[in-house]
This record gives structure tokens, sequence and C-alpha cells, in this order.
């Protein structure tokens, strides 16, 4: 059986930068001490989600020299000797005022392995035009993926996993798994989260986790917790509550082979039938 340990760190993230990263520190290390080989942090986990000044928080990421959220997050995957799926930080452009929302993986030196700036900016609708996470972010353009000695992983973030096409490039890619970094939004929609993990699985018969931070009423945006990894057909592995919690789940590899035996998707999709899905309109 190949098998690795996946934990999702549902830390509440707080106003204070400095005590988020000294809690998001302090759960990799658990997480790591409990035998987790890949450990997941929240979409925008040092600072709360909806900063109306994300160019406050941003810095440049381009390996070399580390900004401080960076930086942290190099330090806690080397202290933890994991491969850590840093949350998000935002991203300077180094290029012009440009600002990304961008996941970064880490491997057990503390090196950067990955950026992924999310490609679908959190928006609604209105008056003819897209607003909200968008009017600050600018969209990344790629899918993003990274090796691990038991796999593949596809990561994105948040509002990413309403695309189902990111996840299915990544699995055609031969990803056995897709991570994303998350602050889902507690309310009328919070159940859409839950569907989506498990919808992403069953379209591609691989494991889905989605880490969100805790739920905290008093924040000015509020996230639903429920932090999560599902099976290749859909169950539930492990799941948290609303609270700060760390979630620790066994991803048995050989069940996506199991899976895909079951239902045989990779043998009778009809790509002849549905060959180009953006000829529709
Ligand atoms: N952090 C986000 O991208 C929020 C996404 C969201 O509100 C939704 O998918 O619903």
């Amino acid at each position: 059986m190949v098998s690795v340990n996946i934990a999702l760190a549902q830390l509440r993230v707080s106003d204070s930068k400095t005590s988020n990263f000294k809690r998001a520190r302090e759960m990799v290390l658990e997480a790591s001490h409990r035998g987790a080989q890949i450990v997941v942090l929240p979409e925008s986990f040092y600072t709360p989600m909806g900063s109306s000044d994300c160019a406050a928080y941003a810095e440049l990421i381009d390996g070399k020299q580390l900004g401080e959220a960076a930086q942290a997050l190099s330090d806690m995957a080397k202290a933890a000797k994991v491969f850590l799926v840093g949350g998000s930080i935002y991203e300077k452009s180094a290029q012009g005022p440009a600002i990304f929302n961008t996941c970064t993986v880490w491997n057990p030196e503390g090196e950067l392995i990955l950026k992924h700036r999310k490609v679908h900016p959190y928006a609604q609708y209105h008056d003819g035009h897209l607003t909200g996470e968008v009017d600050a972010i600018t969209a990344g353009r790629d899918i993003s993926e990274f090796a691990t000695p038991w796999g593949k992983f596809g990561v994105a973030v948040c509002n990413d996993v309403r695309y189902a096409e990111m996840a299915m490039v990544s699995a055609r890619n031969g990803c056995v798994g897709m991570i994303y970094a998350a602050a889902h939004p507690a309310g009328r929609w919070a159940a859409h989260w839950e569907i989506l993990l498990r919808a992403r699985a069953l379209d591609n018969l691989v494991f889905v986790a989605g880490c969100n931070p805790a739920k905290d009423t008093n924040a000015g945006f509020v996230p639903c917790g429920q932090s999560m990894v599902v099976s290749p057909v859909a169950e539930t592995v492990a799941a948290a509550g609303d609270g700060e919690e760390l979630v620790i789940a066994e991803m048995d590899l050989d069940l996506i082979q199991a899976a895909r035996n079951e239902f045989p998707l990779y043998r009778q999709r009809r790509f002849d039938v549905y060959r180009d899905v953006t000829a529709a309109n």
C-alpha cells in the first residue's frame, strides 16, 4: 500500500500577523509530530480574508530574497520537515502594480517548489461588471502541480474549486490529488464547500483536500471551517468542525486505481464527442 499523511491546519486567523505566523508554525510542527508528511494552511493565513489593503501585506516572491510571510513558511517547512502548502500570501508583481493571491509550496528543506496564483479571484456580477476580490487581485494564468515521493498533487486557491476544468487538467496530468488552500465563507453558500470538494473527487477519481480558516463570527469575512479530505469516491477521510483544529488524514493511494476500476471514467471518457468545451457558448 502506498499512503501519505496530510494535515489541514484549520487555524483561527486574527488581525495580528505576528500571532498568525506563530500559531501557524505551532500547528505545522504539531502536524509533523503527529506523522503528517504534507501540511496545508488556509488561504490568506496571516491576515483576515477580505482585508481592504492587500497591498500593505504584499511582498515579492522570487525564491531568492524572501519576504516576511514567505520566510516564515520556508522556516516552518524546514523545521517540521514536511511539504508545506502555505495557504496564500499576497504577492507583488516585479513588473507593475498587480497583486496576486498566491499559494506557495515548500519542500522539507524549506525550498520554494511551486507558486500558484489564484486563477479565479472571487467575484459577483452586478450592473454589467464583476466586483469583489477581482477589484484588488490580478488573476493567475497557470495550472499548478508539485511532485512528492508519493505522487503529484494539483494546487489551487479557494474559488478555483468551482472550476472543474482545473482539477481535470491536473488529474489528467497524473496528479493523485487536488489540494485547495481556501477561505470559503459561512452563510448561505457554505454547503457548496463540501459539495465542490466531493464533486472534484468524483469528476476525476482523485483525493481532494481543502483547508479553510476556523469560523470566526467576529471577523469581517466569516469563513466556514469544515476543512476536509475526501477519497477518490468522495467519501470523507477526515473532516473538521467549525473551530480551530488540526485534521490529519491518511490517503491510501491504492484507492485511486480501485475507484477507477469501479467507475472506468478514464476508459469510457469520450473526448471524440465533447472534444472542445470552449467551442460551446
Ligand atoms: N475565498 C474565496 O475565493 C471565496 C469564494 C467564495 O465565496 C465562493 O466560492 O462562494
